[in-house]
């Protein structure tokens, strides 16, 4: 038997080798630098056989990125992996025909609809064209504004029950919390309350959810295989289900068992969410919210099954409020004036519609479009999905001839798009002083706007695959800065090595493909996501602007 094993091992392996060798080998050493389609665009040198500049890009690469649009301007040539080129574009014109004008020719590419769809199912993710078109039509009005309005008041409680849970934490007179696992766990039950009725029960403390711990190290485990990604194509068309599994049990590669893992746990958990919640709708004996996407899975045949969506909800907890909460932490006055404006709102709504003030006013709930107007947390959040967007790098190939300038852009190109990180740098606006404007938000360069659909960055992207949840996004994060701001007061984490206070604990944003917030050594491993802060309860003397 176990002689077996190795034969089929060893085959199954050579294949592959095979495959790898006649695919590759051509673009790694034989095809002379004059063939290559992109021999007149500027950029780095190779600086790895294997990796070309991938390692500079996706390890600890803000500074690495940050350079190569300043040397070598908006439209660079890197080396990807396996000897392959690509276009690695900040442009903003450039942006505009890759995702808006010319989308049709600039699709995703087969290593990210194929890992999605692997990870996730047929979710909007990981489809294409007509597909594509036609699930995103049916998901829009869940995602619509009169949606929005009417679930701003399903995540409030949620939002509260994350203040609880924060403030039960604390000693009387405050201390640190890492509040990065908090805020996953709350992002988890905003968009299964909101999206499907359902709770994993997340935000209770001593509960530990396979579900959310799955979700919480989806992105973590994807990151440790993303030199593997490239391989991807070629094994799901080669290789049946069966031997994809083999070639994982008999790999050294732990992450990719952690991989699997994690995925199985996401199925069947959103296998058993789906068929409850579709039980529920048929033979309605409680009140369960309206869902678009369990009750129009009909329409979609066979292709996209609801379980697949509520997978997909896996991708989106990106939990973006720990980085408003980093931000306001280390900026004390922007924190003050921002509580202060929070203040004034709950009072001025609380008098216009006669609300009593039984409670504290930080108890009172703004409506949506109270909550989405107030200026200055509009500013806080504009300037934190700026300065640390979540993804720094999305992929597209061409699959044709461009219009725009088409002696560069040529079929089979991959292009990696990026955020601008010069703009993303560019932090003085977001003023220590109380009077300082946070987030002029400059989106455009030159004069030319970036094509976001959100505030002119490409923190969601634009055109037909922009993020289709950016509007929850927003809302949930306002919502979850508004409800802990007016009640705690944060601040970095103020932890020394020694009494000296040389070393003081630090949290660092690290961009490895996705940004992540860790702690360096010695009080962290320098990779783990984190993020301690000192916390304790407002105090009215020193926590407003007056
Ligand atoms: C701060 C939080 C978020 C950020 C920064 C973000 C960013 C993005 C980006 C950049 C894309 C484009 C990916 C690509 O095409 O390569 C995307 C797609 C997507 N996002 Fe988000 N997202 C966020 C939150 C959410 C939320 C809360 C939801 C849903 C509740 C959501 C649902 C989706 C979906 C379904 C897609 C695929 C859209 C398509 O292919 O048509 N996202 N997101």
């Amino acid at each position: 038997m176990a002689a077996l094993v190795v034969i089929l091992a060893s085959t199954v392996l050579s294949f592959l080798l095979w495959k790898f060798t006649t695919h590759f080998l051509f673009f790694l050493f034989l095809r002379p630098p004059s063939h290559s389609p992109l021999k007149s665009i500027a950029g780095p040198n190779k600086e790895h056989w294997l990796k070309g500049n991938y390692h500079r890009i996706f390890q600890d690469g803000f500074d690495y990125n940050l350079q190569l649009a300043q040397k070598y301007g908006g439209v660079v040539k890197i080396h990807a992996m396996l000897g392959k080129e690509q276009l690695y574009v900040t442009d903003p014109l450039a942006l505009h025909y890759i995702v808006v004008k010319e989308q049709h020719i600039y699709t995703e590419t087969d290593m990210f609809i194929m890992g999605n769809k692997l990870i996730f199912g047929e979710g909007l993710i990981s489809t294409l064209g007509e597909q594509h078109k036609k699930q995103r039509k049916m998901l829009n009005p869940v995602f619509s504004l009169a949606n929005m309005r009417e679930l701003l008041p399903v995540i409030q409680p949620i939002a509260f029950k994350m203040r609880s849970v924060l403030l039960s934490q604390l000693p009387t007179d405050g201390g640190e919390i890492d509040v990065l696992p908090w805020m996953s766990r709350g992002t988890l039950e905003y968009i299964s309350q909101a999206g499907l009725g359902y709770t994993f029960n997340a935000l209770e403390p001593i509960r530990s959810h396979s579900f959310a711990e799955a979700v919480k190290n989806l992105a973590p485990a994807t990151l440790k295989l993303l030199f593997l990604r490239p391989f991807v194509p070629l094994i799901v068309r080669n290789l049946s289900v069966y031997w994809r599994n083999k070639l994982v049990d008999w790999s050294p590669v732990q992450p990719l068992r952690d991989l699997r893992r994690i995925v199985e746990i996401m199925d069947e958990a959103s296998r058993k969410i789906f068929f409850e919640k579709k039980a529920e709708l048929e033979n309605p004996t409680t009140e369960v919210i309206d869902n678009e996407a369990i009750k129009n899975e009909g329409n979609l045949g066979d292709r996209m099954k609801g379980k697949d969506i509520i997978q997909s909800c896996g991708l989106n907890v990106h939990h973006r409020h720990f980085s408003s909460l980093y931000i306001l932490a280390s900026k004390r006055t922007v924190q003050a004036r921002l509580r202060s404006e929070l203040r004034r709102a709950k009072l001025d709504y609380a008098a216009s519609r006669h609300i009593p003030l039984d409670g504290s006013w930080n108890d009172i709930e703004l409506p949506y479009d109270v909550l989405m107007s107030l200026p200055y947390l509009d500013a806080v959040v504009r300037e934190t999905l700026r300065v640390y967007p979540p993804t720094s790098l999305l992929s597209r190939t061409c699959e044709d001839a461009s219009e725009w300038r088409p002696e560069r852009w040529l079929s089979g190109s991959p292009a990696r798009l990026s955020q601008d990180r010069e703009q993303q740098k560019l932090d003085g606006t977001f003023g220590d002083g109380a009077e300082g404007s946070a987030g002029a938000t400059p989106g455009n360069r030159g004069g030319v706007k970036y094509p976001g659909v959100y505030a002119s960055m490409m923190t969601f992207l634009g055109g037909g695959r922009a993020c289709i949840g950016f509007k929850f996004a927003e809302m949930e994060i306002k919502q979850i800065i508004t409800t802990l701001i007016s009640s705690m007061h944060f601040s970095l984490p103020s932890l020394r090595d020694d009494e000296q206070g040389n070393n003081k604990k630090e949290i660092y944003w690290k961009m490895n493909g996705l940004q992540v917030p860790v702690v360096q050594p010695p009080f962290g491993d320098g990779k783990t996501s984190q993020v301690p802060l000192d916390i304790r309860v407002v105090r009215e003397e020193e926590d407003f602007v007056h």
